[in-house]
């Protein structure tokens, strides 16, 4: 019924891509005008295109003339003339939509031309790349094409200053990773002036590598934390116990990458905590013991679960943790609970103090912040539903410029990994005779190193492999009847050990790009982890601009320094031996994938397959697997084994089976299923503090580019003296029933202000409504003579300043009530409840309370404020001083946002102990809080979502 629909409409794509021929078209009748114009009119139409859109004209109308003028200035600046696909690719990502273009088509070419078009407005554009290696090299690349067209390109990379950075996205185009552009908008969202921010707004994103970031990284949220108090001895103490446990006290679950204890391993840690003073009193799972048995399964799993040079490595002091698919190292990302440190205290490295959120966002939300966003991929095909689901964004295939020369071989699967490592050293040997180049993908730094150290060590080769090659004439005709014919003698293997190869993965990252210019020679061997992945663009017969420059760098070390005639010639030297080995490399096949084991992920693996058969290029991939393979062993037992015993497979046999193919995309199928779960998961609870993270920033900005907040905290001391009054002189109560008393009192220590309310009570006839009346009309009149008193500027800095940093603390108290909810919040599910559902209404329930104590908070510190006639001080330029404020900065004297409560301040925690305010009554911490988003999620304004919120709040 499909294909027949097919037949008689064409595919979705189909259509697309004719929708796009038209467009192409003009794009292409427009070159030769183009070609003709000097560098200085090419340069020249930037203004012209920007002076139109100023005039009215739509982004849209001027696509072709603008990816004309790309096309144009890539082919003069770096000699790359975008193909038609290319500008189809451009096309689709102008239209907020992922083109999925397989590798090697050049997509990093490819972004140049909708990035050229969506930066002519001026509000800047964010090339988003999976690392800074990528970030820095195609900034320089592409950078040369925008700046041909007189735009400027920035990158912001690890360790930049915030005026670097601020520097960076303020130019037309601005290249960064993921995990950058999330940081800083988080530490944005901290400052205290907008000038101290570093990005400018969030216009258009182009994601490279999509799935990577949008799906692969998804999983874990951006956090950024402040250090608490040090408890390195304790988490070595605890790390010291673990390994006095026996086998039997504990159950792994690989699958799930959980360990638990068991009953005797629970008795066993008890009695171990005990000898060490760990536990005074109780046992173990007496709630005052909590946090020790939360420490314990964190140092379990510390040990067991996390392998050093497979998750993390150590780098000097630090343990620094491996991305899973990219290979690489993530600097500054740390586990959260206790277990990075758990980790460090098992491997003797320096333990970091624990970290308390301040702010967290996950890239789906951080990525939806944009207006327009689009991505690119080689592979988003088996992600296009979750694609659609979470950012709205379609999925267009674009066809490849030639067709695909590289041939995907079949599986080969083997009995033990021993007898595929014996297999795959035959086949790297005979393509180093051969003059093959071949990239050995392994999953993990440590499997690189231990298939280097076989290749490289004649007594590991031995010990390891020797028994699997045949050692006298008798076992080579007995090796030629079994399923290795082609297995060379023993002595024959050793002769070729060490077999010269290069290493690639974290460890190495600086010396990347030497190794991948050096992977494409003839004979190459490079031994990669998934850090040969996207952007690794290995050309055949070597690189030229590599070359060059090393050969730069050994004139200079002789003291040379070569004339533009000996460059010329030493790269007409190169260009020749280039072209000789490329030939050499062409004729043996050209590159050869070879990967040594399957990755969780198909999408991993599709990407190590696609460093070869670039741009039209013969090639060849083939995957080695082995039964014994963690992603066979963990998640397809059962059905390899009855496969295994059906096919009847010998020692040192490989087989290659469609049905061993599917069990293995089985097992890979299973691994994303769970991962996209998590990830939906993950979501979900954040986009409960999505709507409330949007609102507190945005009231944020908001209030620091107002002139001043005196309306704001005018709002808020009304709304405390009524939420005062209604709390001890109800509506509707006799008045023999007030507390006046407890308001007179609450009076004193919120407003400052001693008033007869007693008295007011006895009035005959006095309503609760005159009594506020009074209360807020005394107020106003104190706060106005302490304003007159500072001086109307200083006081006006001073509202802004306490409200922005009783903002930030409220807000971080409220991210901690939240973490520590979203904990315990899955034991509802054991009551019949919905842990989601529950975690809305109390986060809702949560974020009010934080509003109403941050109105008293405010209102409480800015009435108790006393100004003070300083004795002569020549250095202030004022001889007036605040007691809680730097009059130089008009800040409180703290300064610093993270600091906690000084002294002279009233302390945050003296809160009202009192009940919060009625549900159904409005509330509000200001007049500009009302006019933004409601945080309830219903996508209205605050002051609109008023019945929403009672009835959301009745229900609890
Ligand atoms: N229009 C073009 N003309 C000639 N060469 C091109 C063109 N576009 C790209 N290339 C070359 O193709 C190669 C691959 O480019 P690039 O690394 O951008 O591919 P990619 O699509 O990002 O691949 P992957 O996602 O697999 O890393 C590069 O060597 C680049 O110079």
């Amino acid at each position: 019924m499909l294909s027949l629909a097919r037949k008689i409409f064409g595919t979705e794509t189909g259509r697309k891509l004719r929708r796009m021929k038209p467009i192409v078209d003009k794009i292409n009748a427009l070159e030769a005008d183009f070609k003709a114009l000097s560098d200085e009119a090419l340069k020249g139409k930037t203004a012209e295109f920007r002076a139109r859109l100023e005039q009215g004209a739509k982004l849209n109308d001027l696509l072709p003339e603008a990816f004309a003028a790309v096309r144009e200035a890539a082919d003069r600046a770096i000699g790359l003339r975008p193909y038609d696909v290319q500008l189809m690719g451009g096309i689709v990502l102008n239209d907020s939509s992922i083109a999925e273009m397989k590798t090697g088509e050049g997509k990093t070419l490819v972004a140049t031309l909708p990035c050229y078009l969506n930066a002519l407005p001026g509000t800047g554009v964010h090339v988003v790349t999976v690392n800074d290696y990528l970030a820095t090299r195609d900034s320089e690349w592409m950078g040369k094409v925008f700046a041909q067209l007189g735009m400027t390109t920035g990158v912001i990379s690890h360790g930049k200053s915030d005026q670097e950075r601020r520097e960076a996205y303020a130019c037309d185009i601005t290249y960064a990773t993921n995990n950058e552009l999330g940081f800083d908008y988080l530490r944005d969202n901290m400052k205290y002036s907008i000038e101290e921010m570093v990005q400018r707004g969030h216009a258009y994103a182009l994601v490279d590598e999509v799935d990577s970031i949008l799906i692969d990284e998804a999983r874990t949220p951006l956090i950024i934390s402040g250090r608490t108090e040090d408890r390195t001895e304790f988490y070595k103490t605890i790390d010291a116990l673990i390994p006095q446990l026996g086998d039997d006290t504990y159950e792994i679950d690989e699958k799930a990458r959980s360990v638990l204890l068991t009953e005797e391993g629970n008795e066993e840690i008890e009695r171990l905590l005990r000898e060490n003073d760990l536990l005074k009193e109780g046992d173990l799972y007496d709630i005052e013991n909590v946090s020790i048995v939360h420490h314990v399964n964190q140092a379990l799993k510390a040990h067991k679960i996390f392998q050093i040079d497979k998750d993390y490595i150590v780098k000097g002091e630090e343990v620094l943790l491996i991305d899973e698919f990219t290979g690489r190292m993530m600097q500054g990302r740390r586990l959260s609970d206790g277990l990075h440190q758990a980790i460090e205290a098992k491997e003797g490295a320096k333990i970091q103090p624990e970290n308390q959120t301040l702010a967290s966002v996950t890239f789906q939300n951080y990525f939806r912040l944009y207006k327009k966003l689009a991505g690119m991929t080689g592979t988003a095909a088996t992600e296009a539903d979750e694609f659609h689901s979470i950012y709205e964004l379609e999925v267009v295939e674009i066809p490849t410029n030639r067709p695909i020369a590289r041939i995907d071989n079949e599986d080969e699967v083997f009995r033990t990994l021993v007898d595929k490592y014996a297999a795959i050293v035959d086949d790297l040997v005979d393509c180093q005779e051969r003059g093959q180049p071949v990239l050995v993908g392994t999953v993990s730094i440590e499997k690189s190193e231990q298939l280097s150290k076989l290749l490289s060590d004649k007594k590991t080769f031995r010990d390891t492999l020797g028994h699997l090659y045949p050692k006298d004439d008798a076992e080579i005709e007995a090796f030629k009847k079994s399923g290795r014919p082609d297995a060379r003698p023993l002595k024959d293997m050793l002769k070729l050990i060490p077999l010269e190869h290069n290493v690639l993965n974290a460890r190495y990252h600086e010396q990347e790009a030497l190794i991948v210019a050096q992977a494409g020679v003839p004979g190459a061997i490079t031994i990669a982890t998934n850090m040969a992945g996207r952007g690794t663009d290995i050309q055949l017969g070597g690189n030229a601009d590599m070359r060059m420059m090393q050969w730069k760098a050994e004139q200079a070390e002789k003291g040379v320094e070569p004339d533009e005639a000996a460059i010329a010639a030493q790269k007409t030297v190169i260009a020749a031996d280039i072209a000789a080995k490329r030939e050499i490399a062409l004729a043996a096949g050209g590159l050869y994938v070879l990967g040594t084991e399957r990755h969780e992920s198909r999408r991993i693996d599709n990407q190590l397959r696609g460093r070869t058969g670039r741009q039209g290029d013969p090639g060849r991939s083939k995957f080695y697997i082995s039964v014994q393979d963690d992603l066979l062993r963990i998640f397809a037992p059962e059905r390899l084994d009855g496969i295994m015993k059906t096919l009847g497979l010998k020692e040192g046999e490989a087989i290659t089976h469609p049905w061993m193919s599917k069990a293995l995309e089985t097992s890979q199928r299973k691994v994303e299923q769970r991962n996209f779960d998590i990830r939906k998961n993950v979501l979900k609870y954040d986009d409960v503090m999505n709507d409330q993270r949007k609102a507190v920033f945005e009231q944020r900005i908001d209030f620091m580019t107002a002139p001043d907040v005196a309306d704001v905290i005018k709002d808020m001391r009304h709304q405390t003296a009524e939420d005062l009054v209604t709390e001890h002189i109800p509506p509707k109560v006799y008045a023999d029933q007030w507390d006046v008393e407890g308001l007179a009192t609450e009076l004193r220590e919120v407003f400052g202000l001693d008033l007869p309310v007693q008295d007011w009570a006895k009035e005959e006839g006095i309503a609760d409504e005159e009594i506020l009346e009074r209360v807020t009309e005394a107020a106003d009149r104190a706060f106005a003579e302490k304003a007159a008193n500072g001086g109307p500027d200083l006081m006006r800095r001073i509202e802004k300043s306490f409200l922005l940093q009783a903002i930030d603390q409220n807000w971080r108290e409220h991210l901690q009530n939240l973490d520590a909810m979203r904990s315990m919040i899955g034991l509802r599910s054991y009551a019949q409840r919905d842990p989601l559902n529950e975690f809305k209404t109390e986060a809702f329930a949560l974020f009010e309370k934080m509003m109403d104590s941050l109105r008293v908070e405010v209102t409480k510190q800015l009435m108790l404020i006393r100004f003070e006639r300083a004795p002569a001080a020549p250095e202030v330029p004022q001889d007036i001083t605040a007691t809680h404020i730097d009059p130089r900065t008009g800040r409180n004297a703290m300064g610093a946002p993270d600091a906690g409560p000084v002294a002279s301040r009233v302390s945050p925690t003296q809160r009202r102990t009192s009940e919060p305010a009625d549900p159904t009554k409005p509330e509000t911490w200001g007049r500009v809080a009302r006019n933004a988003a409601c945080p309830c999620g219903s996508g209205k304004k605050y002051k609109q979502c008023h019945g929403a919120i009672g009835s959301r709040d009745t229900e609890t």
